[in-house]
This record gives structure tokens, sequence and C-alpha cells, in this order.
């Protein structure tokens, strides 16, 4: 399905869009939908246009549509050809949960460097949904290409408050993999919005995360970077000084997929063989299991 993504009326559906976020922002630029919101009252969200049943037909104004494509479409919108990194088998675990997702958004937590995104690009292409990263949004809301220079120029508060505008915009919306910010599920307020699809952690052991993120370097992450000494071992120490902090904020996800678990599953406990793909199964295995758990206590 080819979808692009527009600005719209919001108008009352299964899962609308919620309140405001409460606290007020000491942001310079206004905070995200404040900024896509700017044109005319009423309040606007972020609403993809899709020939599936979920969205919206109402007329779109073209200088808006025009302007939020070139806004967001080039950012995280990703779609590609068939996957080669799935087998029909494990396409057919995809068309096994669909029927129960309903429609519903899937919002991978996370620490930083867990694979949301690589996880998450692959989830979307099996399920036929689109894929968001919540921090690229967040960069082209606020303008800034890259969020350590919004951590630099503003402040992580300031990120913080369009991070929730974005998470806001895109709780109205319908079959999108979205991967948030490692720091995402610390505003209780986030959750509210996550919570109208299905919220999914990738649980990683430490010592992967600080090897893969040292591999790439952490200039791209403002709350690892440092100038000197060992980058692994500093990476290593501030992500276990923030996991001790998140840990039950990641809990309050609806499936977690442990990557201990799944090396455990396969009978090993290398957690740095599993393949993207083996994580995405086991993704989709969780959200089945939560899903059908949740239709047998609600019948
Ligand atoms: N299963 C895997 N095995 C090895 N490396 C991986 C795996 N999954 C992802 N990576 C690598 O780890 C790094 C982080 O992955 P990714 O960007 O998907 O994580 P993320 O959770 O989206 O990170 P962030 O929240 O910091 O944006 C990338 O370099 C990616 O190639
Ligand atoms: O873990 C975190 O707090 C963050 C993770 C990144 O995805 C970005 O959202 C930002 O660098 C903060």
């Amino acid at each position: 399905m080819e979808a692009s993504v527009g600005i719209q009326r919001a108008r009352p559906r299964a899962w609308a869009g919620l309140d405001k976020p409460h606290g007020a922002s000491s942001a310079r630029v206004p905070p995200a939908s404040s900024r896509f919101a700017a044109e005319k009252p009423p309040p606007q969200r972020l609403v993809l246009q899709g020939t599936h049943p979920w969205t919206s037909t109402d007329p779109v104004r073209p200088a808006v549509l025009k302007k939020s494509i070139t806004l967001l479409t080039k950012l995280s919108y990703f779609r590609s050809g068939k996957s080669i990194l799935f087998g029909i088998g494990n396409n057919q675990k995809a068309q096994d949960v669909l029927p129960y997702l309903d429609g519903r958004c899937v919002y991978l937590v996370g620490m930083m460097g867990s694979g949301k995104t690589t996880v998450g690009k692959i989830l979307a292409e099996v399920l036929g949904y689109s894929f968001f990263d919540s921090d690229k949004l967040v960069e082209k809301a606020v303008g800034i290409s890259s969020v350590a220079e919004i951590f630099q120029l503003h402040s992580e508060a300031f990120f913080r408050d369009n991070e929730s505008e974005v998470l806001r915009d895109l709780s109205s919306m319908h079959r999108l993999v979205v991967a948030t910010g490692g720091g995402a599920v610390i505003r209780p307020i986030n959750w509210s919005f996550m919570k109208k699809g299905l919220t999914v952690w990738l649980d990683v052991p430490l010592d992967a995360l600080a090897r893969r993120i040292t591999a790439v370097g952490t200039a791209s992450r403002p709350l690892l970077h440092q100038e000197s000494g060992d980058p692994y071992a500093k990476a290593y120490a501030k992500l276990t000084s923030l996991f001790e902090q998140r840990m039950d904020s990641y809990a309050n996800a609806d499936a977690r997929v442990s990557l201990e678990h799944i090396a455990l599953k396969q009978g090993h406990n290398d957690v740095t063989i599993l393949t993207p793909s083996a994580i995405a199964i086991e993704a989709l295995l969780k959200m089945e299991s939560f899903l059908t758990e949740k239709a047998m206590v609600r019948k």
C-alpha cells in the first residue's frame, strides 16, 4: 500500500488523540504539533493518507499537504520492495498477528542501540505498515538536523517536549511501526499515547549495547558522548546508570523481546550472533501472545 503523510483536521476515531501534554514548555521554538498547526485553527494533527479503511477521506488542502509531505515523507517513512530478509513462513507469522492488531500502531521501546530502527523496519515491511522514527520526526519538527544539536542548542527538556508532541500526533494514526527515542518511556504522558497501540520492548544486554554503540561512535547520541576516555567503558557505565533509572518504565511495555531469551531458545548464550530477522520473529510471537491473551480475557 502506498501511503503519504498529510496534515488535516483530526476527527474522532477509535484511537483518537488525547489532550495536550501537561507542563509548559520552556522552548524557544514551539513544540512540534503547534508548529504543524500554526496555519489555521482548530489544531491540526498529522494524519496518514492511504487507501486502507482506517484513514480519513476528508478533503486536504493541497498547500498544507505539500508542506507536510516535504516535512515528513523524506524522513522516516519507509517502504521498499519485498523483503529478502524474511521467508514465506515468517511473513505468515505477520499475517497471524495482523487481525489481532486491527490496524493499531506498534511502538518499539528500548535503550539506545537496542535495534528499534533495524527491527522496526523489518516489522513494518512484513506487516504492510509504514515505519517512522520519532527522533527523526522531532528533528524535522524543530528544523534541526540532529538530536545531538537539539540538545546542544536548546536542552534535553526541549527535546522531550517535542518528542511528546510527536508521539501525541502519531497516536491518532494507524498501521505504523514507530521506533521511539530511548528515553521516551520516562514520561508517563508518552505511555498514554503509545498505549493506543501495542508497545514492544527490545531488551538487549548492556554490554552488547555498548559494543554496538561504540562500533558506530557516540557523536549522534548526546547522552553517551564523551570527548575522552575508553569509549566502550564510558558508554557501558552511562548505559548502566540510564537503564537502572528506566528499567521499570521499559517493563510497562505490552510485550518484552529479550535477546538473552532468544539466544537460549537457539541453544546458545551469544546475543551478538542474533540476526535482526530472528529478533523480529520473536517480536511477532510476543505480540501474538499478548494480543491473543487479551482477546481471551475479553471473551
Ligand atoms: N541484531 C543486531 N545485531 C548486531 N547489530 C545490530 C543488530 N540490530 C541493530 N544493530 C546495530 O546496532 C546499531 C543500533 O541499531 P538501531 O539504530 O536499529 O537501534 P535503535 O534502537 O534504533 O537506536 P537509537 O535509539 O539510538 O536510535 C546499528 O549500528 C545497527 O546496525
Ligand atoms: O536514551 C535516550 O534518552 C535518547 C535516545 C535517543 O534515541 C534520542 O532520543 C536521544 O538521544 C535520547
